[in-house]
């Protein structure tokens, strides 16, 4: 089993009080300053470790860091600095393999953080959606990180999604959010859908995934999720809302426009605002904050 050699060279360069975290933690595009807050850190390259790819996104890391979050004595986690992406041309096997040796290492709880474009027009930019559901227009249609034969029989062929994100670490977000006193409107629940990416939304295809239910949209997460729960993890998701999606209320008709203009009436031109991948870490940067104080509180509270 591959992840076995991956794990053979993180027992010899992780200390043994290390080397069985029970939470792992996955950081989203520029959210990977959650790892600031980890103490007694270890830090392994990826390239250090076999099946592991490299994460070629500006705002990841090709990192995992070891160490222990939390207050008190805290708790040992085990967190990805960045991530694999399908669209970086990695095959959905590679992408998940980091989730399937973490649960090698015994993770129990996996808290997967993601940056997200909001299409619920509720949903402001700098909050944190607490994942309750997800689309996956890409698993439905063949591009399921569970698609071909099973690595290993003991885990189930028809796994089953209806209960997907842990009911109770979800409470937990909430409650770690009272206790630090967060104000209401900073957190939400919703939907979250996955695109393969790399393009950004166009506005129809906007307002159809806000239309089938979902609030947030982006281009990762649920292939790990998937392993995850393969894997009889418990799993928490956070989507930092970076930007909104831009969905114009109707098309807007040149016609109307030209004639307009024909008539001496001309009306001034509305442009959409377009969503830039600086713009999203730049949001990371400046909220990323809040997803780590959530995540440590989380920690106090499991
Ligand atoms: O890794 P995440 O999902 O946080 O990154 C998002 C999705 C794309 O990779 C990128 C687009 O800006 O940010
Ligand atoms: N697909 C998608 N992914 C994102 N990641 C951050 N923002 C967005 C977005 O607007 N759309």
């Amino acid at each position: 089993m591959a992840e076995l050699a991956a794990l053979q060279v993180l027992k010899e360069l992780v200390p043994p009080e290390l080397q069985t975290p029970r939470v792992g933690i996955i950081c989203g595009s520029g959210l990977s300053g959650l790892a600031t807050s980890l103490r007694q850190i270890v830090l392994v390259s990826y390239d250090k470790l076999p099946g592991f790819v490299e994460s070629t996104v500006p705002g990841h890391k090709s990192i995992l860091a070891f160490g222990l979050m939390g207050s008190g004595a805290g708790v040992p986690v085990v967190a990805m600095l960045g991530r694999f992406h399908p669209y970086e041309g990695h095959k959905l096997s590679s992408v998940v393999f980091p989730v399937r040796v973490m649960a090698k290492m015994g993770v129990k709880d996996i808290f997967i953080t993601n940056a997200a474009g909001a299409l619920n027009p509720a949903l402001a930019v700098g909050t944190v959606v607490v994942v309750h559901d997800h689309i996956a227009l890409p698993n439905l249609t063949g591009m399921n990180p569970l698609l071909g034969p099973q690595q290993d029989p003991s885990l189930p062929r028809f796994l089953p999604l209806s209960d997907t994100y842990s009911r109770s670490l979800r409470k937990l977000v909430f409650k770690a959010a009272h206790e630090l006193s967060i104000e209401r409107d900073a957190l939400a629940e919703g939907t979250y859908a996955w695109v393969s990416g790399p393009t950004y939304e166009t506005a129809a295809e906007g307002r159809f995934l806000r239309g089938i239910g979902a609030d947030v949209v982006g281009m990762s997460t649920v292939p790990e999720v998937v392993a995850a729960r393969e894997e009889g993890m418990n799993v928490l998701v956070l989507s930092l809302v970076t930007n909104a999606v831009v969905i114009p209320e109707g098309y807007k008709s040149v016609r109307d426009e030209v004639e307009a203009e024909i008539a001496g009436n001309p009306k001034a031109e509305v442009v959409d605002e377009v969503v830039s991948h600086e713009e999203v870490l730049a949001l990371g940067k400046l909220k990323g904050g809040l997803v780590k104080s959530l995540v440590e509180k989380v920690l106090d509270l499991l």
